[in-house]
């Protein structure tokens, strides 16, 4: 019997005493008033046991995380419609990259690079009555847990210098592949980027990716079909142009964002968050990244 309780708690002591922790994303001001030196991480087995370490019960901006929740979503609103405006390959470049997009005519590599991200946001504008509200339940639903909200400074942060959000979604316009108006759906955008959660919640929500379609409560969400495809594209999309180093160093599907946050699973078996919110060159999370790398090592478990 593995302790994973043991192993989270020698993480996180590891973790304090890092000295290089990574530098915060001042892209989007709201984000560089967190403080470095957070770190929680958080782990949920499949049987429902959970184990913590460090802040894992304090909120951050799970930014780029909620790419593959809008793209649940939008896979249970249109089903495979969604596959003829954005690609399923990885992109190889940073997160908010636009030269491939005007390389390949407006279709973006995958939907976890912010202009795949954007199309996504365009769908639900274009499905969904009230966007954002119905958005926000259908998380809360998934993590059976209606105390998450966005975090409207952040949205209004990001809104304020989102320039190359501002780009994505116009070059995405001029190839026809953007139905609403630009600020609707960036401000769409803004705001599922800005959901707030703990490391806690984060594994009850991505509960459902790791236990083939089903949520914490048995109910299923998605089809095993739905979750083949998402989970193949966090392993190969997730982390923007470091998935084949987390693939290397961690071996689980997983998906970060600027926030510093990352989760990551382990099929039929485990899902793990980590939150710190410094970065590396890369935009992931420095110290999330060695803390999964020594999970998976120690416990000998990852899906290779
Ligand atoms: N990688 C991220 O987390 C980026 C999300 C951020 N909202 C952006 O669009 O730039």
């Amino acid at each position: 019997m593995i302790d994973f309780q043991h192993i989270l708690t020698s993480i996180n002591e590891a973790a304090s005493n890092e000295k290089d922790k990574g530098k915060i994303a001042d892209y989007i001001p709201e984000l560089a008033k967190v403080n470095v030196d957070n770190f929680g991480i958080h782990l949920i087995d499949i049987q429902q046991n959970n184990f913590s370490a460090g802040k894992s019960d304090e909120k951050f901006s799970i930014q780029s995380i909620s790419k593959v929740l809008s793209l649940s979503m939008a896979l249970g609103l249109i089903g495979e419609k969604v596959w003829k405006r954005v690609d399923v390959e990885p992109s190889g470049d940073p997160f908010n990259h636009l030269s491939l997009l005007e390389l390949e005519n407006g279709i973006p590599r995958n939907p976890l690079i912010n202009p795949g991200a954007i199309v996504i946001a365009d769908i639900l504008v274009s499905k969904l009555e009230h966007p954002k509200e119905e958005f926000l339940s259908y998380v809360q639903n998934i993590a059976n847990d209606d105390t998450i909200a966005y975090d409207l400074g952040v949205a209004k942060s990001e809104k304020r210098t989102g320039f190359r959000n501002f780009a994505a979604a116009n070059l995405l316009k001029s190839y026809g592949n953007l139905n609403n108006d630009v600020d609707i759906v960036l401000d769409f955008y803004f705001h599922q980027c800005s959901l707030a959660m703990n490391c806690v919640q984060l594994t009850n929500t991505f509960f459902m990716f790791m236990n083939n379609g089903k949520c914490r409560r048995n109910n299923t969400l998605l089809t095993i079909s739905q979750v083949k495809r998402i989970n193949a594209i966090m392993l190969t999309c997730g982390f923007y142009d470091e998935a084949g180093e987390f693939a290397f160093e961690v071996g689980l599907p997983g998906k970060s964002g600027v926030g510093g946050g990352i989760v990551a699973f382990l099929p039929n078996k485990f899902c793990v968050a980590t939150w710190s919110p410094g970065l590396n060159p890369k935009g992931n999370s420095k110290l999330g990244m060695l803390a999964l790398e020594k999970l998976t090592t120690e416990t000998e478990l990852s899906i290779f």
